[in-house]
């Protein structure tokens, strides 16, 4: 298969990049530097010339070193995450290519009023039109509301992605590098198998529309902790915030979303996720710290 990556750079772009390659496809990186990404004719003409099968959009703004910085650069973040879907939704519709586009599940905030995880049927209720939200989530959930009725699409909602390898993007590296810690439930995202499920929504001819690929089940940030110290990966001293107030006055700029989502959808799909509680300690069993992580050394769990 001929695959179209836009947003082969990023930390997101970086993952999809590697199991191309590992599953031996041909891929063609697109991306602000060979392409007007923003208009629909030059992103035609770059796509007629290679001609993929497929399109990936892993092209966004996500502010670093977190999404704070979502607050200072608003045109750059609505531009990458709300206009630059719907460029590609034309673009791609009018060759009749099938693609997909990485989302949030930081368009959610808690759990559903039933107790339950939200699932793919459920309104986004961190968002501008709950005017509760972080630019970005607005950005986001906005960007989603663009897809509506796109055809031949996936979205798949990635959160907090976490992987073995020791980086400043991976939720398991920051909850070790953060000075005080939010106490949370979250649904979140092992990397390396979010972005083989979405590859395998196209080798396994899933049907096309919104999938939650987040490992099934939640954590809190404490349980997290004692993984960590479990593995021995850290033997640091773990302080807590008294309360989401204190963290709002210390350590943010805009509120984040914790929520706890469902993947059930993606698992009947035959989407592989491992249950997140296992997930981590696999991941954590396999850490490879940022000095001394390479390419030979990365293990995909
Ligand atoms: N990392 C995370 O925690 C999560 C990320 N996501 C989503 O995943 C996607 C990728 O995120 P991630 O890889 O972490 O981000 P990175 O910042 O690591 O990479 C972003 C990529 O998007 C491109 N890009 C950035 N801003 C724009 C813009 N305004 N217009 C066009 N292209 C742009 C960059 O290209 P260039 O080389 O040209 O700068 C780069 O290739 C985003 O859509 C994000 O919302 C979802 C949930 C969690
Ligand atoms: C800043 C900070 C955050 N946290 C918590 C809050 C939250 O539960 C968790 C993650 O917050 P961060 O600020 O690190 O990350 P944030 O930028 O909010 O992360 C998000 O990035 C965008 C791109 C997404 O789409 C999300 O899925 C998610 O990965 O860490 C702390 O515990 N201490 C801190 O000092």
């Amino acid at each position: 298969m001929h695959i179209a990556l836009i947003g082969a750079s990023g930390y997101v772009g970086s993952e999809f990049t590697q199991q191309i390659n590992d599953r031996g496809h041909q891929m063609t990186a697109i991306g602000r530097s060979n392409c007007d990404v923003y208009s629909v004719s030059s992103l035609l003409s770059v796509l007629e010339d290679a001609s993929p099968d497929i399109l990936i959009n892993c092209a966004g703004y996500t502010g670093k070193p977190n999404v704070d910085a979502c607050e200072l650069d608003k045109a750059n973040c609505i531009a990458g995450n709300t206009v630059l879907p719907g460029v590609i939704q034309e673009a791609c519709e009018t060759i009749g290519i099938p693609w997909g586009h990485v989302s949030s599940g930081c368009i959610f905030t808690g759990r559903r009023a039933d107790g339950n995880g939200f699932t793919e049927l459920d309104e986004p209720n961190f968002s501008f039109r709950q005017n509760n939200c972080s630019w970005y989530s607005g950005t986001k959930a906005l960007g989603e509301e663009v897809l509506a009725g796109a055809s031949k699409c996936y979205i798949w909602r990635l959160r907090i992605p976490f992987s073995n390898i020791d980086s400043p993007r991976n939720y398991l590296s920051k909850v070790q590098r953060y000075e005080n810690l939010l106490e949370a439930e979250n649904s979140l995202s092992n990397l390396p198998e979010y972005v083989a499920a979405a590859l395998d929504c196209f080798e396994k001819n899933v049907p096309f529309g919104t999938y939650n690929l987040t490992n099934p089940g939640s954590v809190a940030t404490s349980e997290v902790v004692e993984m960590i110290k479990e593995a021995g990966v850290s033997d640091k001293e773990f302080r807590f915030f008294d309360s989401e107030d204190e963290f709002m006055a210390k350590a943010a700029k805009t509120p984040r979303s914790n929520c706890v989502m469902d993947s059930s959808k993606a698992l009947v799909a035959g989407l592989k996720l491992t249950p997140i509680h296992d997930c981590i300690r696999a991941t954590l069993a396999q850490w490879q710290p940022e000095a001394v992580a390479s390419d030979e050394q990365r293990v995909a769990t």
